[in-house]
């Protein structure tokens, strides 16, 4: 394996630059020296990183809606509506299926069908196509900065246009934008994929330029257990840290039990420091943002705002530096720019409300940060070992073993062998360890609080448990009792 955490070479960056930027004629509009000036020229106000540490600094939450559709014009139309309507505070694109691999003769299908039927034909804007001016153009009429939001294991050609194309944050990491989006994608090749990507932002940082990163915390949203999805979310951190990369967002997806929610949102950005610093790493800036239940929803509006309302509170009550948007029509699909909006404006009533408070540190509240920090520091140090001190060989060697593993991948490269389940106020719990290397005090903490869900429940711990769990916020509860 000739991967290596080290910093990519200039002469491998131009290298593979000729083949990307060759993949897709709008690649020859990019740029680089153009564009940096292109960035200069941008007001503060449009660059996220900025924004983002000024929230922090003020202990603010922001909101972030999730929105694409197929056109310009009518995507420009839709994010404008969420910046006025809406009251976003950052705005997304979130990008379609096939440009998300790489599929972009389907994309041009889906743009030249959009312009026919005269609605969008694609699950989000097919960035790739419409070139590096036209991202421009929506950057030039949007007030708030401007992100790019997707699910591409090969995302090199993708963040040459859109950061050319004047965006200021990108999303995603070679792990977690392929193990919950991808099959046959090797981790080794994926992983290799980003550190162009992040090496890209690196240099446009070395120019002056900030663009912030943010790697895909929920991974799957499937009952992930904080420490897993901590885990993934502090290597991507390290591996972009190592390529230049220095505003960083580190990404955390709810689970529903508020101590618990508000332990993982404080612990994360700890811990990445806390690995960052001992791999020699000082020059960054974390932010933490937490995404609103990824799971699936109520299909009825009311109890779906419920969730919403939750995953705001939750948030705010974790002083998240960002908050990650559902709408009222998450059961049904894309949703429209009225709900989308709607779901913006109920989160923004919670943040409000909820700014000036915050939890006391409770004995439970504390339990459940010792249990995180110490399961995601087991997982972290084995990936370390495995990798020889290499956090990008360790984190290939940890998923062929089993250290890391997250529930309900589809990528073959994930070994699948954890099953998580709640306890009986709903924190999610390790049902099955697989090769989680966790000692037995831990695995102990965690079977003690499923056996006494069994207890109340007067069932046995099993699958069926997690199957009622997957099902249960979608049926208006977060426990998946027996009926
Ligand atoms: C990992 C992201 C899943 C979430 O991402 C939302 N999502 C996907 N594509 C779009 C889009 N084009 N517009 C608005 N939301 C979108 C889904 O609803 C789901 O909540």
């Amino acid at each position: 394996m000739d991967l290596t955490n080290r910093m990519m070479e200039p002469e491998e960056f131009a290298r593979q630059r000729q083949e990307v930027l060759n993949q897709w004629a709008t690649g020859r509009d990019v740029d680089f020296e153009e564009a940096v000036a292109y960035h200069k020229n941008l007001p503060r106000s449009k660059n996220f990183g900025y924004k983002l540490a000024e929230g922090k600094a003020g202990g603010i939450t922001f909101a972030q809606p999730r929105a694409g559709v197929a056109l310009l014009n009518e995507h420009l139309e839709l994010l404008r509506f969420l910046e006025e309507e809406g009251e976003a505070d950052f705005l997304p694109t979130t990008i379609d299926s096939y440009t998300r691999q790489n599929r972009y003769a389907e994309a041009q299908t889906g743009i030249d069908e959009s312009r026919l039927v005269g609605r969008s034909m694609l699950n989000g804007f097919p960035a790739v196509n419409h070139g590096v001016s036209a991202c421009r153009q929506l950057i030039e009429h949007l007030k708030v900065p401007v992100q790019v939001r997707h699910g591409t294991p090969d995302a090199r050609l993708l963040a040459e246009i859109t950061l050319a194309g004047g965006f200021t944050a990108y999303e995603g990491g070679g792990i977690s934008y392929n193990i919950p989006y991808a099959k046959e994608v090797s981790l080794e090749k994926s992983i290799k994929y980003w550190q162009y990507v992040d090496r890209l932002v690196g240099m446009y940082e070395e120019k002056g330029v900030s663009i912030n990163r943010e790697p895909f915390g929920p991974l799957t949203g499937t009952l992930v257990p904080p420490s897993v999805s901590h885990a993934v979310a502090v290597i991507e951190g390290i591996l972009a840290v190592a390529q230049g990369v220095r505003s960083l967002t580190l990404g955390y997806g709810q689970c529903g039990n508020l101590l618990q929610d508000v332990a993982a949102i404080r612990t994360l950005p700890l811990l990445a420091a806390e690995y960052l610093n001992k791999l020699g790493y000082t020059d960054f800036d974390i932010t933490t943002v937490f995404h609103q239940w990824m799971g699936g929803f109520p299909q009825d509006e009311a109890k779906a705002y419920g969730v919403i309302s939750w995953g705001a509170a939750a948030a705010a009550l974790g002083k998240a530096t960002k908050v990650i948007v559902k709408s009222p029509h998450e059961a049904l699909g894309i949703p429209t720019k009225e709900a989308n909006a709607a779901g913006i404006r109920t989160t923004k009533q919670i943040l409000n409300m909820l700014k000036d408070q915050s939890l006391p540190m409770t004995e439970e509240l504390a339990l459940e940060e010792k249990m995180i920090g110490e399961e995601t520091r087991a997982i972290l140090d084995r990936t370390l070992d495995l990798g020889e001190g290499d956090m990008a060989v360790g984190a290939v060697r940890a998923f062929q073993a089993g250290v890391i593993d997250v529930p309900f991948a589809p990528s073959r490269y994930n070994g699948g062998r954890i099953l998580p389940a709640r306890d009986s106020q709903g924190a999610v719990r390790v049902l099955d360890f697989g090769n989680l290397p966790f000692s037995e005090e831990i695995k102990e903490f965690h079977r003690e609080r499923i056996a006494r869900r069994g207890r109340d429940e007067g069932r046995e711990p099993s699958f069926q448990m997690v199957i009622d769990d997957i099902y249960a916020i979608g049926k208006g509860m977060l426990v998946g009792r027996p009926r």
